[in-house]
């Protein structure tokens, strides 16, 4: 079931949360949607998910709108909250029985559809415990068990690896990018290793606005243009090598990192490699190493929000 989100606008008082945003997201999608902290993602979670109402725009979800059947549509939604609401003194199976209740399972299909969420979200050992007697992860995790109990064909999961130990985040990385396959995914995060792993794609939202779309490659060739190339070079003075090297048309700067390397930045669009090697090649420089080094998405996430 494919998203589309059209011209979607959230004001509070005279703040605009979320600006006249559109996008996609089709089915076997998973969406990274990333932003500094207050850009609007809580937000616009909340108005795909109908538990806002929107001021402009729509979203419609496998071409029906929110706005006119959002009580229809949420059955086919599963919605992890960025705070996850569980009743503390429900035991685990309890809880996910009566999220199925809630979200329509018909009663003979509950038991299996309970026995198969404990199952995925790994809640054997832990079934029986009151929810507040669990730890912040098993929390997650039956927040996680509860948004995907009705088998919806969306999952919108805010944060959803929030609170969990390394070994789970690779556990629930794993569970999303196979639930993922088949359903139409959106999942916000400040981990941005964590969007490389799991999404195929990556919104950028800063300030209520989209600043960038597309996939971690593409992100990357369009934050910079300019190349980095870490170089290993014996056989001169390192002065001399970087004064030479600095001279370069196709290079914008030049640092000596020691050791006989050198780290250095590309004009926009251009390339240095061919320039350093001839270079080399002139002046009887001895070139042992020659790395491209790639933009962390971190340098692009902060270039478009900072
Ligand atoms: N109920 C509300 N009343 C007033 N302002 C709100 C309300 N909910 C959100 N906002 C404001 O809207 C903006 C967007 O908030 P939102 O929670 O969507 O951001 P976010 O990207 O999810 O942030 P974070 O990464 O910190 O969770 C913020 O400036 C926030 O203060």
């Amino acid at each position: 079931m494919d998203i589309k989100i059209e011209s979607l606008t959230k004001t509070y008082g005279p703040q605009k949360a979320v600006d006249e945003i559109s996008f996609e997201v089709k089915t076997g999608e998973i969406l990274g949607f990333l932003g500094p902290n207050g850009a609007g993602k809580t937000t616009t979670m909340k108005m795909i998910t109908n538990y806002i109402a929107i001021d402009r725009g729509d979203v419609s979800i496998g071409g029906n709108s929110i706005k006119n059947q959002g009580d229809k549509l949420r059955r086919h939604i599963g919605y992890l909250p960025e705070h996850n609401p569980l009743y503390h003194d429900m035991p685990v199976i309890d809880y996910l029985e009566f999220s199925a209740a809630l979200q329509g399972v018909p009663n003979h299909l509950v038991p299996a559809r309970v026995k198969e969420m404990v199952k995925l979200c790994g809640l054997n050992a832990e079934k029986h415990k009151k929810i507040g007697e669990l730890s912040k992860g098993y929390r997650q995790r039956v927040g996680l068990a509860q948004a995907m109990i009705h088998d919806p064909e969306i999952l919108i999961l805010d944060e959803p690896t929030t609170g969990l130990d390394p070994n789970q985040i690779v556990e629930i990385r794993k569970l999303i990018k196979e639930i993922g396959k088949e359903k139409t995914v959106i999942l916000s995060t400040h981990i941005l290793s964590e969007v490389e792993a799991t999404c195929d794609r990556i919104l950028i939202i800063n300030k209520g606005r989209i600043v960038a779309d597309g996939t971690a490659e593409t992100l990357r060739k369009q934050a910079k243009g300019q190349e980095l190339l870490t170089t290993k070079i014996e056989d001169g003075s390192a002065e001399e090598i970087e004064k030479a090297i600095r001279e370069l048309p196709s290079v914008a700067s030049v640092e000596i990192k020691g050791d006989g390397r050198f780290e250095i930045q590309s004009k926009p669009e251009m390339s240095t490699a061919r320039d350093v090697f001839s270079l080399c090649v002139k002046n009887k420089w001895v070139i042992t190493e020659m790395t491209p080094s790639v933009t962390k998405l971190e340098d692009v996430f902060r270039d478009l929000t900072a």
